[in-house]
């Protein structure tokens, strides 16, 4: 499905990242990065195996510290934040993660519960049962509310793990490789959900892939880590358009033979 025109704010940056640096030992991973994320806007981020995208995220999300720079989300100085209020800044944050594991023993119903009694003291049942029912349908899987996690496919229960962390209506999504390990038409299932999403739930999205089709579907702006710096960003076209032998053979792996 083509991807329809957003609004993006470029005047609120949900993520402001200046001069970040972080190194492990003598390896400088990120060796100076600079990196908005805007209201409303799905930004893309790849990058070689290795070159620091987890890395990127863990900083974000306030589970690794800086060596130097800034790092400010949702108006949070994240790296000198309390711990109690790291806490609630995550939860406005929804972490779709490869291993991002529905809960096995527990039915869809119950999977999507668990965050929101957890994180909504004193929600009524009558609102919990709106809120998974609101999300289930918002990523197409309303029938399987009392099903098992082992009865759904790989692209279902991804579905579902988007399902749940939608439930607390989260302002900022971070994606991490959506797309990996499935077969080419629940990819562009799983793309399209990203844009309704980005849509329907007014969010500003980080998207790490691999995938280029996915990068091309669902990016408004994309940024490519090089050798430790974002040093190509923009629409997928200006990224892609280059001879760079550090570019080019990701367009060429996934789109020429
Ligand atoms: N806690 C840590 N201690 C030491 N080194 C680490 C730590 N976390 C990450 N690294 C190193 O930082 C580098 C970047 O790792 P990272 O996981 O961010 O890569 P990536 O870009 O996400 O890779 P991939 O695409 O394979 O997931 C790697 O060389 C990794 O070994």
């Amino acid at each position: 499905m083509q991807k329809q025109k957003v609004n993006i704010d470029m005047t609120n940056e949900v993520v402001k990242i200046r001069g970040l640096e972080k190194s492990f030992g003598d390896y400088d991973v990120l060796r100076g990065i600079d990196l908005d994320l805007f209201q409303g806007e799905n930004l893309v981020v790849l990058g070689r195996s290795g070159t620091g995208k987890s890395v990127l995220i863990k900083l974000i999300s306030g589970l690794l510290m800086p060596d130097k720079g800034t790092i400010e989300v949702l108006g949070n100085d994240v790296p000198h934040i309390s711990q109690r209020e790291l806490e609630a800044l995550r939860i406005r944050i929804g972490f779709s993660f490869q291993n991002s594991a529905l809960y096995d023993s527990m039915t869809v119903r119950k999977n999507l519960e668990f965050p929101l009694v957890r994180n909504r003291k004193g929600i009524t049942k009558a609102e919990v049962n709106k809120n998974v029912e609101s999300v289930l349908d918002a990523v197409g899987l309303s029938q399987t509310i009392n099903q098992m996690p082992s009865e759904l496919s790989g692209g279902q229960r991804k579905r579902i793990g988007i399902a749940r962390t939608l439930i607390l209506n989260p302002e900022i999504m971070m994606y991490d490789e959506p797309t990996a390990g499935l077969d080419p038409i629940t990819c562009i299932e799983i793309n399209d959900l990203i844009n309704e999403v980005q849509q329907n739930y007014n969010t500003s999205s980080i998207i790490i892939t691999h995938d280029l089709t996915c990068a091309k579907q669902t990016g408004d702006r994309v940024a490519m880590l090089l050798d430790g710096k974002f040093q190509r960003v923009g629409t997928f076209e200006e990224v892609f358009n280059t001879e760079d032998p550090r570019v080019k053979p990701f367009y060429d792996y996934n789109f020429t033979e």
